[in-house]
């Protein structure tokens, strides 16, 4: 694992701001052939080569402008910095410049700005995870101090300013596609082989400062800090998307960054649950699921009135080598894309489980985890080598107006494989081959 690989974005396209209606609600008495009111096309992130011009080129001489901006900081007292992201690490370096209209993603070349220097209390590190499971990739260590501002070891302190996050649950009322950027602690091993400089800033909830030269402001809709706790990450992006698909309009988040930046830590996690309460490092999809079964019955309860009844359906798919399996059923492999009136875009034959409870999707996800491509490279000894897609629908019934009422929506979460270097991450004969073709789906994607 390289330092350069520590952050990681995650995008949730949302419905068209200018529907006032439930996208998905149709009543019994419209019959049965359901028409898609026509939809604002998603605002798209922008060609990132068009940012190419205008931001440095980190495959070609990243390490050379790293080390010259390191050796600048370690001169300046005990700097203050953040994790750098990857040379691919999507929203943060290939990120185009200038905004977007609806996930904001926005880089700047800058004149230079120096690091501030801070120093901060020392916080014990985080050691080896128990036995629970994480996201299949065995014992991780974690920096993440819980309260979340100060990381540090024995020999160097580093404070990281925290900037807060707004909760809303009604966020995706107003927005479209988002972009918000993790920023991952380093691992022990990074501070092991490289120390603890970081060559990212963070100016505030929307601004990171490349360190390097010349120094590069990227603005983002959202940016987490490293010391972002898992939960909060969900009560900002998860729990708004929930509140969508309840109000009947599909929902997408998906991780996507450089190998090794935490997007199956962010997505999945340590899933694992005692006395029915998740697992502090559980990543967003199970709290997801534990929210909205919340909801449903605390809203099936207060709606007893109206015969309100929801049902939930999930299926769990991986793309590897641009093949598709099941993951909830290993053996169906190759299954097609087909397009329909009624479903829209579906995969043939992938597996639907009926699901009432946390506790079923829990055993869903760790079902499908096991049977997920996984393969150690330089830069991740638990490297998903595939894209997998955990989707719910939702649908919901109700009797109102001497009428009956249906809506449905559709939650898709998306843990891509991760983008990498061949010559970082070490990649050769297989592991080579799923690169290039995670490259290729990854480019395609972008
Ligand atoms: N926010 C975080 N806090 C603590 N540890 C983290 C965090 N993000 C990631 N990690 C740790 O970093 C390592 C790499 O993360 P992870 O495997 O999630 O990366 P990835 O982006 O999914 O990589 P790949 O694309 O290769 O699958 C793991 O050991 C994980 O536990």
């Amino acid at each position: 694992m390289s330092r350069d690989s520590s952050t990681s974005s995650f995008f949730a396209p949302k419905r068209s701001s200018q529907f006032e209606s439930q996208e998905n609600e149709f009543e019994a008495s419209r019959g049965s052939a359901l028409l898609r009111p026509p939809r604002t096309p998603l605002n798209s992130i922008p060609d990132p080569s068009q940012c190419q011009k205008e931001t440095p080129d980190l495959d070609l001489d990243f390490r050379r402008k790293f080390e010259a901006a390191r050796a600048r900081r370690l001169s300046e007292k005990r700097a203050e910095v953040f994790d750098i992201a990857g040379a691919n690490a999507g929203s943060s370096y290939s990120t185009p410049k200038g905004s977007s209209r609806g996930g904001k993603a926005h880089a700047e070349s800058t004149s230079a700005q120096s690091t501030p220097a801070r120093t901060g209390p020392r916080v014990s590190l985080g050691g080896p995870r128990g036995s629970q499971y994480n996201g299949g990739r065995g014992p991780s260590f974690s920096s993440r101090d819980s309260r979340g501002s100060h990381i540090a070891n024995a020999e160097f302190s580093v404070e990281c300013p925290h900037f807060e996050l707004e909760e809303d649950s009604s966020f995706w009322r107003d927005h479209n596609v988002q972009v918000f950027i993790r920023i991952r602690p380093l691992s022990n091993l990074e501070k092991v082989s490289q120390g603890y400089g970081r060559c990212l800033r963070q100016e505030s909830a929307q601004t990171l400062v490349w360190l390097g030269h010349p120094e590069t402001r990227f603005t983002f809709d959202h940016v987490a800090c490293e010391t972002i706790s898992q939960d909060k990450l969900f009560r900002v992006a998860g729990l708004p998307m929930v509140e969508n698909c309840l109000s009947g309009y599909n929902s997408c988040m998906f991780a996507y960054g450089q190998t090794g930046s935490g997007k199956t830590y962010t997505m999945m996690g340590e899933i694992n649950e005692v006395e029915g309460k998740l697992n502090e490092d559980c990543g967003i999809t199970a709290r997801i699921f534990e929210y909205l079964f919340a909801r449903i019955r605390a809203d099936e309860e207060s709606r007893r009135d109206e015969k309100l009844m929801y049902s939930c359906k999930c299926s769990f798919l991986e793309i590897y080598n641009e093949q598709t399996t099941d993951l909830l059923e290993p053996s169906s492999t190759n299954l097609q894309l087909r397009e329909d009136m009624k479903k829209g875009v579906y995969v043939e034959n992938l597996t639907e489980y009926n699901v009432r409870t946390v506790q079923d999707v829990v055993k869903l996800l760790l079902q499908g985890a096991a049977n997920r491509k996984m393969a150690a490279t330089r830069m991740n000894g638990e490297s998903s080598r595939s894209h997998s897609v955990f989707t719910c629908i939702i649908e919901s019934s109700w009797e109102k107006d001497s009428m009956n009422h249906f809506r449905f929506a559709r939650l898709n979460l998306v843990d891509l494989a991760g983008s990498e270097r061949q010559k970082s991450s070490g990649a050769e004969g297989d592991r080579l081959k799923e690169a290039a073709n995670i490259n290729k789906s990854l480019s395609t994607l972008g």
